[in-house]
């Protein structure tokens, strides 16, 4: 059963539209691995990237962005100055935001870290299963929205959104995206994206691992191995349309 009433696949194309009708900016606060690829899928995905890290900056950058990423992947000094005045920006602002806990897994300090930022109420926080589980004390995803207090997009390899009322699983994408580095880095600015054109967070969230998925099942089937699938997903994502949403969306 869709335990998402409203989403569907004509659902996800009309966001994929709105999105690139609006060409939104995405301030991307996110980790040196994953800046260049995740500026690419924003570009190929029909939004606009900025990702600049330095702290006297980003409140500029921030304040005319339509929506924020925080990424926690390589937390450096910089990075560290600089999401805090963002999130302010961005709170003032009420501006939508993806925070996204890279490996808080596998360090204390930054799990520490991560919850501080969750109780700044992210608009999506955008996990794998060890993150969560890291977070939470291992809940599944609606129990641990309940707990967090926040809408959650869980990874892997079936996809799950919940804000703790509402779930939904999408079971789109191919194995090669977890053999590329950064994809679910750039996932998350991808999600960042249709926040900015949905106002329903747990449909924005849905819409966006839709069209990520099914992009990157396109491209794994094209694909010679991790290598090829990079071009591969940028271009999927670039020709996604109606007829291809509705040709495959894998959701309920
Ligand atoms: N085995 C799989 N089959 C289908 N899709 C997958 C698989 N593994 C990952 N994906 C997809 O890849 C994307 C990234 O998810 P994943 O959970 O690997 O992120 P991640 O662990 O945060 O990655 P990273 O930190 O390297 O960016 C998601 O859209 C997910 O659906
Ligand atoms: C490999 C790696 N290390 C820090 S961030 C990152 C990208 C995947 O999350
Ligand atoms: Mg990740």
């Amino acid at each position: 059963m869709n335990g998402a009433p409203g989403f569907d696949a004509a659902f996800a194309a009309t966001a994929l539209d709105r999105l690139r009708a609006r060409v939104p900016r995405v301030h991307c606060l996110t980790n040196a691995v994953a800046q260049s690829f995740t500026a690419n899928v924003l570009l190929a995905l029909g939004a606009i990237p900025s990702m600049t890290i330095a702290p006297e900056e980003v409140p500029a950058f921030t304040a005319g962005a339509d929506a924020l990423l925080v990424n926690l992947g390589t937390l450096d000094d910089t990075r560290r100055r600089a999401i805090p005045l963002a999130l302010d920006v961005a709170a003032a602002a009420g501006k939508p935001w993806v925070l996204d806990p890279v490996f808080v897994d596998r360090s204390p300090v930054r799990c520490d870290l991560a919850r501080d930022l969750l109780a700044r109420s992210p608009t999506l926080l955008r996990v794998n299963a060890a993150e969560l589980a890291a977070l939470t004390g291992g809940r599944e995803a609606r129990a641990a929205g309940r707990v967090l207090a926040a809408r959650i997009a869980l990874t892997g390899a079936v996809d799950e959104v919940s804000d703790g009322r509402r779930s939904l699983r999408l079971d789109n994408g191919h194995p090669l995206m977890g053999k590329v580095t950064a994809t679910g880095c750039a996932g998350g600015a991808v999600l960042a994206a249709f926040l900015a054109v949905e106002p329903d967070p747990l449909l924005a969230a849905a819409a966006g691992l839709a069209v990520f998925g099914i992009a990157g099942e396109i491209a794994g089937a094209q694909a010679r191995g991790p290598g090829s699938f990079v071009p591969a997903f940028l271009d999927a994502l670039h020709a996604l349309d109606a007829e291809i949403i509705a040709a495959r969306l894998r959701a309920g």
